[in-house]
C-alpha cells in the first residue's frame, strides 16, 4: 500500500478481542479489548496483550479498563480511547494517505444503539475519514466463513463470543430471524470462578478462570481420560497463597446451566425460522463460529439436540474481520454481492 492511496479499514470491536484489517496489509491489529490509563495523568500507558497481562495486577497508579460489557459499550471513553490508539499506531506509517477518500467499517454488536454506532462514527470521523459505515457483526462473521450471504438460498450461523452468543439466520444479505443471549465466554469464567470459589473455598482471577475454560471445558458426558490442572490462587481459610488441582468432570459439570441457556437461544432461532429457510438449513448445515466455539465436543453435542449438521468455523477468532475484507469492496452495501 502507498502512502498515496485509499485506506479501507474494517474494524472487529470485540468484548474479549478487537481486530483491525487493511487493504493490501491484511489483519493489522488482534489484541485483547483492553487499555491502561495512569491514573493522574489520564494518559493511555498501554493497550492490547500488554493491558491484558496488568488485569488484576496494578498498583494504585494505574488503571485498566475493559471498554465492552456483553458485546456493548460500557466505559465510552475508553473504546474511544482504544480506536484512536491503534488507529494513531496504524497511520503514523500513512500520514499523507487519502484519510478524505478512505473508508472504515466497524463491526457491532446488534444490541448497539444508534447512539452508540454514532459515537463509534465520530471517533473516526474525527481522524478526517468521512466514509464510515457500522454493520452487525454476525453478517461479517457469516461473510468471513464463505457463506454466500446475498443468495436466496438460507443459511445459519452460531457465534460464541466473550460478550454474547449470538444465532442469526440469513438470506438474501439480510437477518431474517436472529436472537442474543450474554451467555458465552466471559459468563463462562465468571462461573469457573464462583464454583471455585464456593465449592474449593479458594479464589482465582478471571484471567486464571479463562485458562482452566480453556484448558479444560467439554460437553463430552464420556471423558476417556480425564484431564486436569494445577490452578495457583488464594487459600480462602488461611488467606495464603496456594495451589488446588481441578478436574475436567467438574468444569464440565459447571458449565451444564451456561450451555442449555445457549442450546435454548439456538431453538428459538430455529422455531422462528420460515419452512423454505428451515429447509435449506437442513441440507446446508449449521456454522458454528466464535471463540467458544472451540470448546470440546461442542459441534456434536448441538449437533445431537437439533439434528442438523453442524460445521466448525476455519477461522473462529478471524471471520468477523474477514467479512470486513469482502464487505469493503462494496462500501458495506449488504445486499449486493461484493464485486472485485
Ligand atoms: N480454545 C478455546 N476454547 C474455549 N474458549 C476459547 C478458546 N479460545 C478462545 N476462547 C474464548 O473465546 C472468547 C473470545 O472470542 P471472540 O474473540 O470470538 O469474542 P469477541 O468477539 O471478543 O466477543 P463478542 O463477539 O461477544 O463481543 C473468550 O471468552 C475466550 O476465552
Amino acid at each position: 500500500m502507498s502512502n498515496k492511496e485509499e485506506l479501507k479499514l474494517g474494524i472487529d470491536l470485540g468484548t474479549v478481542n478487537t481486530l483491525v484489517y487493511a487493504n493490501s496489509r491484511g489483519i493489522i491489529f488482534n489484541e485483547p479489548t483492553v487499555i491502561a490509563f495512569d491514573k493522574e495523568t489520564d494518559e493511555v500507558v498501554a493497550v492490547g496483550n500488554e493491558a491484558n497481562d496488568m488485569v488484576g495486577k496494578t498498583h494504585a497508579k494505574v488503571r485498566v479498563v475493559k471498554p465492552l460489557v456483553s458485546g456493548v459499550i460500557a466505559d465510552k471513553n475508553a473504546a474511544i480511547r482504544l480506536i484512536e490508539y491503534i488507529l494513531n499506531d496504524f497511520l503514523e506509517h500513512y500520514q499523507s494517505a487519502k484519510l478524505k477518500k478512505s473508508t472504515v467499517l466497524i463491526c457491532c454488536h446488534s444490541d448497539l444503539s444508534g447512539v452508540e454506532r454514532n459515537a463509534l462514527k465520530d471517533i473516526v470521523q474525527g481522524f478526517g475519514i468521512n466514509n464510515v459505515l457500522v454493520q452487525e457483526e454476525v453478517k461479517a462473521g457469516a461473510i468471513g466463513v464463505g457463506i454466500d450471504i446475498y443468495s436466496p438460498t438460507g443459511s445459519m450461523i452460531i457465534d460464541i463470543g466473550g460478550g454474547s452468543t449470538d444465532v442469526g439466520v440469513l438470506a438474501l444479505g439480510d437477518i431474517v430471524v436472529s436472537n442474543s443471549v450474554k451467555t458465552a465466554g466471559n459468563h463462562l469464567d465468571a462461573e469457573i470462578k464462583k464454583y471455585i470459589k464456593m465449592k474449593r473455598n479458594f479464589e482465582i482471577g478471571m484471567s486464571t478462570a479463562e485458562r482452566v475454560k480453556i484448558a479444560l471445558a467439554t460437553v463430552r458426558e464420556d471423558l476417556v481420560e480425564e484431564k486436569e490442572m494445577v490452578v495457583s490462587g488464594r487459600n480462602l481459610t488461611n488467606g495464603l497463597p496456594s495451589r488446588i488441582t481441578v478436574k475436567q468432570s467438574e468444569i464440565r459439570d459447571v458449565l451444564r446451566k451456561p450451555f442449555q441457556t445457549i442450546i435454548n437461544a439456538i431453538l428459538k432461532v430455529l422455531e422462528q425460522t420460515p419452512p423454505e429457510i428451515a429447509t435449506d438449513i437442513i441440507e446446508n448445515g449449521v456454522i458454528l463460529n466464535g471463540g467458544g466455539s472451540q470448546i470440546d465436543g461442542l459441534k456434536e453435542f448441538i449437533e445431537s439436540i437439533i439434528n442438523i449438521e453442524v460445521k466448525l468455523s476455519p477461522y473462529p477468532l478471524t471471520a468477523i474481520v474477514k467479512g470486513t475484507k469482502e464487505l469493503l469492496k462494496n462500501n458495506g452495501d449488504y445486499l449486493v454481492a461484493p464485486t472485485d
